[in-house]
């Protein structure tokens, strides 16, 4: 029966993959919920087959009185910003002085929450916050309600992979509306609903909010083998981890213009909130031979959006 149980146990988390990863999901909701409510019976029977990777541990069961405070192995650092062309080109300068040509990759900049995920022997083991750069909360039983977070990973693989938790603004609507059916406060954003759902002491709480994460930059590239910044999202890409793919290379700072010109004309149009595009020098060679500041990384830099007037 143990067998049984572990062939449901794949099936269920490759359809959370099909459907909160790839957005292409192969069986009707009800088809998943049949099987899930089929492997949470078994399960009930034989417990000892209910392994941590299972989906149906996905809402974990206690409520915390407070987060732990977790030191990051490495810091979270913030992004050096740009707002014109000008200050891009200057970066572009900058750049070509210390490393010669380059290849820039061009990512969106998600308005959530940072996060880090750390696995061990391919195994989401511990989720934290970014916190002030050097110590975060430990959040991982809300991560692990994220299903677009792989429990478990294709390979063994041990290093910590960080991006952003947000929340698509459908759900941001769904939610402040019942938050006006109930006459409770509203969120002002989808940022401040993410960072709202993930400070949750009760996962229960969290799992109800639909979040969702994009990934896009790991500790240890030797572990994935990757060369390049655009390398290692295809890297995580193929390990099953969710990315955002709007990236673009770009040859020279004219492209990642160009780039930025037509995200500023169409970021309306995603169904979750950017505040900007972050600008990368592709070959991780390059982003080693310049290194950071005390705050970041000389080799990238944040083009932010002019605030949107707000019409009221
Ligand atoms: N503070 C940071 O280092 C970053 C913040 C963000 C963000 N909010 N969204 C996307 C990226 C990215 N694609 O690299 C980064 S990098």
């Amino acid at each position: 029966m143990e067998e049984k149980i572990k062939e449901l146990q794949d099936r269920l988390n490759r359809y959370n993959y099909e459907y909160h990863v790839l957005d292409t999901p192969s069986v009707p909701d009800s088809e998943y919920d049949r099987l899930l409510h089929e492997l949470i019976a078994l399960e009930e029977q034989y417990p000892a087959s209910k392994t941590d990777t299972s989906p149906t541990v996905r809402v974990g069961g206690e409520v915390m009185s407070r987060f732990e405070k977790v030191a990051h192995d490495t810091p979270m650092l913030s992004l050096s910003n740009a707002f014109n062309a000008e200050e891009l080109r200057a970066f572009d300068k900058r750049v070509r002085d210390m490393v010669g040509e380059v290849d820039y990759m061009c990512e969106l900049k998600i308005d959530g929450l940072a996060v880090s995920l750390k696995y061990e022997a391919g195994r989401f083991v511990q989720g934290t916050t970014r916190g002030d750069g050097t110590v975060g909360e430990n959040i991982t039983s809300n991560l692990r309600t994220i299903k677009a977070i792989p429990l478990e990973i294709k390979n063994p693989l041990s290093f910590e992979v960080r991006g952003e938790a947000y929340m698509p603004k459908a759900s941001f609507e769904k939610l402040n509306a019942e938050k006006e059916g109930k006459g409770e406060g509203l969120f002002q954003n989808p940022r401040n609903a993410a960072a709202g759902s993930l400070r949750q002491l009760d996962p229960k709480l969290a799992a109800r909010r639909n979040l969702s994460v994009f990934l896009y930059s790991v500790n240890d590239l030797t572990e994935l083998e990757a060369v390049s910044q655009s390398e290692a999202m295809d890297r995580l890409d193929q390990e099953g981890f969710k990315t955002n793919h709007e990236r673009r290379l770009a040859d020279d700072i004219e492209a990642v213009l160009e780039y930025i010109e037509y995200w500023t004309n169409h970021r309306n149009g995603l169904d979750y909130d950017i505040d900007g595009i972050v600008v990368k020098v592709n070959e991780i060679s390059k982003q080693e031979q310049m290194g950071f500041t005390a705050k970041s990384p000389r080799w990238a830099i944040a083009y932010k959006f002019p605030a949107e007037e707000v019409v009221t």
